[in-house]
Formats: structure tokens, sequence, C-alpha cells
């Protein structure tokens, strides 16, 4: 009786030292110490095997075993299989449906037909009685516990809430670092991705190098781009923002590229958003990134530009065509400099330097309603305007040279120039498109020419030219137009004031009842020239 007491206190203590260790255990090499060095010895045991059954649910493979080299054999065979055996071999399943361990004298069961040869080489390793106890994660069977012993009467029947105690333990120790490996295996794949993005990364940046003119190469020396390179030269170290505008083809992206390679930001990548090229529907998540299943088809989590632009330039082209309420939504994000992802449950502080451009004219948008004049505040801090090539017709030998050497390179074609009279036709020209215009130009003829010198370029006909040139003196434009636009500059010019001495009307030589009128008649309103939005810090 009293042997009966002193046993079940060790078995206590021995499983409440069990359980503490592992549930501290993180890792396989872990539970295998404690497997080893406390409880064989207390189970009376020689040797141990833990099987689990594998994902295919037929097989089962050893997850945990003694150490081979400890193993005495007389084949020399080792009974640890590390091959996949079937569940159903005879012994494994008998174990797995129960939950009362089972145990075999070796020397009778090697006796019987289809033995798994496993049980043969313990047999042959000296082992007498073996046990099996099946563990468990909650009430889910996960595999089995073989013990061996060296001799018969180990494994006694009035010890069996103990081993199954021992087994239960061990089948959540073995869940804990199952989920472990997996997490780590995960993280290890996400490592793995990092650092292939890094080298993506550092791959593009190469290849935009490559591809793009560095500053101070770019093309053009005449008075009117040299004004450009020197407001880049002097707002490019700080963070404010930057607007571009100019027409289309004039070179914005290429400037706001040399704004951002030129500002401390210029070791990470600047990261664009093609306002006008995505869908409405998608350009917040583009924007801000959205957790998954915050809607229909947000399968995966996204980043969006505004997070990975985070220490860098984000630069919006075609700011013009944003949609109303992205423009409210932008407008916040760069008010508070924080984030929120859609369907996200927190804000993300960011620091995003913005460069924008547009070959919109703003101004003549936000009297139309369709830009806010906040927005455009927050936007115009530091506005930079490119001029059209027909207003810097200097630089047109140059970009010509520039682009015959790239395109004859790029198309292996051994081109040397062009022509004093093809040039001229050139210079002549009014070049509504600009310097893309011309470049695609360039890009044809180099293609149709085979070798020398370019004597013959083919520009669009004289009508086409009169009609698309977006020249002020013939662009088309109402009188209501024209009204309103020089009303509203007057109304800013005078800090918003209509009516007094200062006032817009003063400037205008009109009674101010009389102005009011025609802003109400021409839909100017007062959000159209009063800037609504913080300071731009
Ligand atoms: N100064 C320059 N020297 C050489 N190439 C230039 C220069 N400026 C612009 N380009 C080239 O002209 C093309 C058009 O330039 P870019 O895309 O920057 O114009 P954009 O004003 O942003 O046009 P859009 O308004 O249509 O977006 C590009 O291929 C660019 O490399």
């Amino acid at each position: 009786m009293n042997t009966d007491i002193s046993r079940k206190k060790d078995e206590f203590e021995t499983l409440l030292c069990f359980s503490k260790a592992i549930a501290a255990a993180r890792h396989r090499s872990d539970l295998w110490e404690i497997v080893n060095e406390q409880l064989l010895e207390n189970i009376g045991a020689s040797y141990y095997t833990l099987c689990l059954i594998n994902e295919d649910a037929v097989t089962h493979s050893p997850f945990l075993y003694s150490a081979e080299k400890k193993i005495r054999t007389v084949t020399g065979e080792n009974p640890v299989m590390h091959l996949k055996h079937p569940v159903h071999d005879g012994i494994f399943n008998k174990a797995i449906d129960r939950e009362e361990p089972v145990v075999f004298d070796l020397r009778s069961l090697i006796r019987q037909k289809n033995v798994p040869a496993y049980v043969i080489h313990w047999y042959n390793s000296g082992v007498k009685e073996m046990m099996l106890i099946r563990v468990c994660n909650g009430k889910e069977p996960k595999g089995v516990l073989y013990l061996y012993a060296l001799k018969a009467g180990v494994f006694t029947k009035r010890r069996y809430g103990f081993f199954t105690s021992i087994a239960d333990q061990l089948g959540t120790g073995v869940s804990n670092i199952l989920a472990n490996e997996k997490v780590e295996l995960q993280l290890e794949e996400i490592r793995q991705y990092k650092i292939q993005l890094e080298q993506e990364n550092r791959y593009l940046k190469e290849e935009r190098k490559k591809d793009r003119l560095p500053a101070d190469k770019t093309v053009g020396r005449s008075a009117a781009i040299r004004n450009v390179y020197e407001l880049v030269e002097k707002v490019a170290a700080s963070d404010a923002t930057v607007l571009i505008l100019g027409e289309t083809g004039t070179g914005k992206e290429l400037i706001a590229h040399q704004i951002h390679d030129s500002s401390p930001r210029r070791d990470k990548l600047m990261i664009k958003v093609n306002c006008a090229a995505i869908p409405a529907n998608l350009l917040e998540s583009e924007l801000f990134g959205h957790e998954k299943g915050s809607f229909t088809g947000a399968l995966d989590k996204r980043i969006g530009k505004f997070e990975l632009a985070d220490n860098s330039t984000l630069f919006l082209d075609e700011i013009g065509e944003l949609p109303p309420e992205m423009q409210a939504k932008l407008l916040r994000a760069l008010q508070e400099k924080e984030i929120e992802r859609i369907g996200g449950k927190a804000v993300m502080k960011v620091n995003v330097r913005i460069v924008a451009a547009t070959n919109k004219n703003l101004e003549e948008e936000i009297v139309a309603g369709r830009f806010r004049s906040d927005l455009y505040y927050r936007l115009c801090v530091f506005p930079i305007t490119l001029p059209p090539l027909r207003e810097r017709r200097e630089d047109i030998p140059a970009l010509v040279s520039f682009f015959i050497e790239k395109y004859a390179v790029g198309s292996g074609r051994k081109i040397t120039g062009i022509a004093p009279k093809a040039l001229q036709k050139l210079k002549a020209y009014s070049w509504p498109g600009n310097i893309r215009e011309l470049e695609h130009l360039i890009e044809r003829t180099v293609l149709l020419t085979s070798a020398g010198i370019i004597t013959e370029v083919s520009l669009p006909s004289k009508n086409t030219m009169l009609f698309s040139r977006p020249d002020a003196e013939t662009q088309v434009r109402s009188l209501a137009d024209v009204e309103r636009e020089h009303i509203l500059k007057m109304v800013r010019l005078s800090n918003g004031r209509i009516s007094g001495a200062a006032g817009a009307a003063a400037k205008l030589q009109l009674p101010s009842t009389t102005l009011i009128s025609k802003m109400q008649k021409l839909g100017i309103r007062k959000e159209h020239f009063i800037d609504s939005g913080k300071e731009n810090g």
C-alpha cells in the first residue's frame, strides 16, 4: 500500500516536471532532450520512437526517436524506420484506435505472420517488451509513442494511467512544436521573399539608371529649361511638395525623377501612381492599400503606394484626373501625414515626399468645380512649369542628335546625323506633343533610314498642326472661361476680399455687387479661392 502511494507520488512529480518542461519546449531538439533525460528512465524503457501520421493519412513516419548510435543491434540493422510506413501495419493501427496503451511481448509477436520489419529489428536489438500509446492533439489522434524495454514486465497495467498522461502531455508538446516549425518555415519564406524583393529592387534601380538620363546630362541648355534646372536644384534637398505643370510630353516625369534623384531620399525607389490610368474604384486601394477580405475581390492584403513610398518620394502623375472622392482622401493623407488601409484597424504614420504633375490647368479645373482648391494649394507649394518645345526651339538640334544616337544604337543602324534642311523643318514645326512627339518621330525615321544621315522627315500636315496647336493664341476658349479665370486671379490677388479699396471689385473697376452677381453667374464659389487646408509642414 505504502509503495503504491510513493509510486503515485513519484509519478505525479515526474508528470509535473514533464509538463513544465514541455510548456517551455520550442524546438524538436528540446523535446528530444526532455524525453531522453526525464522520461525513459522514469518509465523503465531503454528506447523510444514517436511516429506521427503523415499528411496523406495512410502512412506514418518517425518524428522523434532515441539516438540511433546508442541502440545495440545484433544484426547491425537500424530498427528506426525512416521510410514511410503504412498506418495499417498491424501494430501502429492497434494503438491509434485505443485510449489505453497496448503492450506486446516481442518474442511471441515476431512469430506471427506479416510482422513489420521494424518489430524484428527491435527484437534483434534485445527488446523484450514494446508498449504503444497513442498521442493526440486535443481529441484528434496524431501518432503513436513506441516505448521499448530490454526486460519483460516493465509496462505494468497499474501504471497505464501514468503512461497515458505522459502521452497526453507529449501530444500538446508535439502540436506546439509543429505549429512553431510551421511559423518558422513561413518566416523563412518571408525572409527569402524579402531578400528577393530587395534584389529585384536593386536590379530595377540599376536598370532605371541605365535607361534614364542623369540630371547633368538632360538634353537642352536653352534659357527656358535652365530656369527649370535651377528650380529643381533649389527644391530637391527639401521635403517640399512640388507640382510640375506643363503640356503633355514636356518631360514632367523626367523632372520628377531628377528631383527625387537629387534629394536625400534618392537611395529608395521613387514610387509612381498614374492617377488617370487606374479605374476610380481601384485608386483608393492603389494609394492606401487594403486588408484581406476588406471588399469583394480583396483576396490578399495589399500594401498601398503611400506605404511603399515611406521615406521616399511618391510621384502622382496626372493629378488633374483624380476623382473628387479621392481628392478628399488624398488631402486628408497629406494633411495628417498618416494613412489607413481599406478595412484596416489602425492608422499608419508615413513620411512621404509628394511630387505631383499634370498637363491640365488646375485653376480652370477648380473654377469648373472639378478640382478642390484646398488640395490644389496643398500641392502647389513649389510649382515648376515646363516650357513647351516650341518655346525652346534652340534645344531641338541637341534633342534630335540625342534621339538619333539612342535609336540608332538600339536598332543597330549606322546613322550619323541629320541634313540641315530636315533639321530646319523640325525647328519650324509647332510640336503639340512636345519632346515625346519629337522622340517618336526620330525613332520612326531611324527605322526607315538604313545608314548615313537623315535627309527626310515626315511631319503631320499643316491642317493637323493647326488643330492640334495648344498655343494660348490659337486655343479656342469661351468668353465666360476667360472672365472666370481673370476674376479668380483678381480675387486671389486680393486675398479673397471682394469689396473695399484692396478688394477685387476695385481692381476690376466694378461695383462689388456687380462682381458678386457675376461670380454667382459664373459659378465661382468661396472654396475656389480660399485654401481651407493646413499649412504644409
Ligand atoms: N530634356 C530631355 N532630354 C531628353 N529626353 C527627354 C527630355 N525631356 C523629356 N524627354 C523624353 O521625352 C519623353 C516624354 O517625357 P515625360 O514622360 O517625362 O513627359 P511628361 O511631361 O511626363 O508627359 P505626360 O504629360 O504625357 O505624362 C520621355 O521619353 C523622356 O525621356
